[in-house]
């Protein structure tokens, strides 16, 4: 096993987390733009075409959205466990996003002026679901459940259809989670065709969901014609640990991350050098068990690191520094560190609360800010699918009363017309 074991030293620390940050990398960069470009200039043929270099998936404007008929069949090629699995989960994610919803609210004032904020939906969102190395019908769950929860009137979908096929998994957890529109589009075209619209594909106001750094570079890019979530990359997990921490839970929660992509990062911060040599042999074991092998290996290889350091107080700095996607903290008492975490995407507590129960069941949402963006950006949310617009109503008489300091005011800046505005109601 490859992963890199750091001794702490903050300057090999930032070198290290230097050599991921993707988001800047020029070459992937004019390749998305290569892409975006084509699909803005060239509308459905250039979706079509990158299908077909991309995907090997023979896409035209008769098939791109999936009928009712391929939806049916999707049905029959899924398990009847998978449905109840998928629908328990919907349970749990809805039942905490439930509480997210905002209200509208107003405020008066003794001169009966009526002030307030309306809440509104999206009208149209694009949740991009990946679909590359692996599928995802948990992140439909994820995005489209908030969606719904908003209240917005169009939610399209798009995934990559890898060979002319779409994972059934994924097109059932789509029409189970209320999802209006299937498009058998991914990576960067998927996300060109949202964003400036196609003959085949209309527009959206929003773009969400995770995927590659292809599809993270394409989103954060288009951002301005459209609006976006996050950037929600390639996977991550760190973990902060202590000397009675589990080697077996901890690797196996690292290794969970690993298999998303050769990009992924997994992160140890720990006080215990003991911990760090007991970790190194367990993912040499159980790697070896695991079917995604390979890109476990090369993502460990080139972002994977377990950090020796002095204290726990000194790993949650380290921590809060990096911004993770996930923290997991497995301490003595985790929640007594809860306060301290300022920067991360989901935080889980203890040794019973893995990565993957947050992935697929617990109910906070798995989209997630990567690459330190969780410094500033927050897990999807129903925020994400509404807008809110304030309202002022005043009397003449509630107006006659601020009039002069509003025409003042406006004198100030030196815009009379504002002052003009006040004025000629009086
Ligand atoms: N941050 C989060 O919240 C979160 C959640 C789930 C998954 N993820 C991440 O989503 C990603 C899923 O990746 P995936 O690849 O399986 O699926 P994906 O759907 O994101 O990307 C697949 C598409 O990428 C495009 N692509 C692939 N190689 C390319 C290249 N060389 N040039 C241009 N385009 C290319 C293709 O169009 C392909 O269909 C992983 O990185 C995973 O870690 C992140
Ligand atoms: N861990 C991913 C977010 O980085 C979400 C996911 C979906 N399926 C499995 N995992
Ligand atoms: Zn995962």
């Amino acid at each position: 096993m490859m992963i890199r074991v750091l001794n702490g030293n903050e300057k090999d620390i930032i070198n290290f987390l230097k050599s991921r940050q993707q988001n800047e990398n020029e070459e992937i960069r004019k390749k998305v733009w290569d892409v975006l470009k084509g699909v803005k200039s060239k509308g459905d043929k250039a979706v079509f075409d990158y299908c077909k270099i991309f995907d090997h998936s023979e896409i035209n404007d008769k098939n791109i959205m999936l009928t009712n008929e391929e939806i049916s069949e999707a049905y029959d090629k899924v398990d009847a466990d998978f449905i109840r699995i998928i629908n328990a989960a919907k349970t749990n994610i809805e039942e905490f996003h439930k509480n997210q919803i905002q209200k509208p609210w107003f405020m008066t004032r003794s001169d009966g002026s009526i002030l307030g904020q309306k809440v509104m939906p999206l009208d149209s969102v694009g949740i991009y679901v990946p679909g590359g190395t692996a599928s995802y019908p948990s992140s439909v769950l994820m995005n489209s459940i908030p969606a719904n929860l908003a209240g917005v009137r169009r939610i399209a979908m798009a995934t990559p259809c890898k060979s002319g096929i779409i994972n059934p998994y994924t097109i059932v957890a789509a029409n189970e989670c209320g999802v209006h529109e299937i498009y058998k589009i991914g990576g960067v075209h998927a996300v060109a065709a949202f964003a400036y619209g196609t003959d085949s594909v209309p527009k959206v106001d929003k773009i969400v969901g995770p995927g590659n750094i292809y599809v993270a570079t394409a989103k954060k890019e288009v951002f301005g014609n459209v609006d976006i979530d996050m950037i929600a990359g390639p996977s991550e997990i760190l973990i902060i640990a202590d000397e009675n921490a589990n080697s077996k839970f901890i690797a196996a929660d690292m290794m969970s991350q690993a298999e998303h992509d050769v990009l992924a990062s997994s992160i140890l911060l720990t006080t215990s050098q003991k911990l760090i040599d007991e970790v190194i042999i367990e993912l040499e074991r159980q790697c070896e068990l695991l079917d995604r092998k390979d890109i476990i290996l090369k993502s460990l290889d080139d972002y994977g690191a377990a950090i020796k350091v002095q204290s726990i107080e000194k790993a949650v700095e380290l921590s809060n520094k990096i911004a993770p996607e996930h923290l997991e903290i497995m301490v003595k008492n985790p929640i007594e560190l809860l306060d301290s975490i300022k920067n991360a995407g989901s935080i889980f507590l203890g040794d019973y609360s893995p990565e993957p129960l947050g992935d697929y069941f617990a109910g906070p949402n798995h989209v997630l800010p990567t690459g330190g963006s969780a410094a500033f950006f927050s897990p999807l949310s129903v925020d994400a699918f509404i807008k809110k617009s304030s309202f002022i109503y005043y009397s003449k008489s509630g107006l006659e009363k601020v009039s002069d300091d509003i025409q003042s005011f406006a004198a100030y800046e030196g815009l009379s017309a504002h002052g003009n505005s006040i004025k000629v109601r009086f």
